[in-house]
């Protein structure tokens, strides 16, 4: 049974104007890495809000583990299905305060050795328990929430340019820790990115959208050595035609 299918998914902005997302259909079989490439405004960032619930669609449906999206709680689904977003959101209070309400929620035990080695596995690890979440960084904001959501033990990790404020350095830090999360829990992670480096290093799998469709649905490997398409054919030559070591923004 598939990991998650997204069946038909569409949403305009308003009545009159062109579909922002038009009969976006995809299956995910397995636990994956996919990566959202697309140009500005293409609708990216509300496919993700879409397959968190945290927006409707106008119409398809979303199918997790086999059952459809009106079938489970908004509760259950948070549960299965975490998110994080591009301006992450801090819980008022303490880091500690942020870290600790999954497992106050869940009336779970708080494992703080298990919570010290994930903020050290994405460069936190200098970070004050004690400081209010509110005066992080935007970066520290970004891991803190990461962590926050890992927490949750989520099936599914939906990713807003979750590495859009961080160095370099941290950057690879979280991607490590991307592939760890999938590779020893065996989740999937759907990230929405515009560093084409990070999708073609990491990813599985590629959906690229434009003008509301899901024009490629690949693996990296296939969509760099003969894309489909214009689109996919100029985001592989800003791919090569700069170093490796440029973060690459795709446009
Ligand atoms: N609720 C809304 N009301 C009005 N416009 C919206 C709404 N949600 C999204 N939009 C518009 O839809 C378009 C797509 O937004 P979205 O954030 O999904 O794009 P994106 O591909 O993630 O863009 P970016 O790469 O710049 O983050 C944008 O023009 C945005 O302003």
């Amino acid at each position: 049974m598939a990991v998650l299918y997204v069946d038909q998914l569409s949403k305009s902005i308003s009545s009159n104007t062109l579909k922002l997302l038009s009969n976006v259909t995809t299956s995910i079989e397995k636990p994956a890495i996919i990566f959202i490439l697309g140009a500005s405004g293409q609708g990216k960032s509300t496919l993700l809000r879409i397959l968190g619930r945290l927006e409707s669609p106008d119409s398809g449906h979303i199918y997790l583990h086999g059952k459809m999206e009106k079938d489970w709680s908004p509760s259950e689904w948070r549960m299965k299905v975490g998110y994080v977003g591009q301006q992450p959101v801090m819980l008022p209070g303490t880091v500690e305060d942020n870290l600790r309400i999954v497992s106050r929620l869940h009336r779970s035990t708080f494992n703080s050795m298990y919570v010290k080695q994930l903020l050290s596995d994405v460069g936190l690890s200098y970070l004050d328990w004690n400081k209010q979440a509110s005066l992080l960084s935007g970066g520290e904001k970004q891991r803190l929430a990461l962590i926050r959501t890992i927490l949750l033990n989520p099936d599914i990790l939906l990713l807003d340019e979750v590495t859009s404020s961080l160095d370099i350095h941290s950057t690879q830090l979280v991607e490590e820790f991307i592939k760890s999360c999938h590779y020893e829990k065996e989740m999937t992670i759907i990230s929405v990115t515009h560093n084409v480096k990070q999708a073609q290093n990491i990813g599985q799998r590629i959906w690229l959208l434009s003008e509301g469709r899901l024009i490629e649905d690949t693996d990296p490997q296939s969509l760099f050595k003969s894309p489909e398409t214009d689109l996919s054919k100029s985001l592989m030559q800003q791919s090569f035609s700069k170093s490796s070591n440029q973060i690459e923004v795709f446009v």
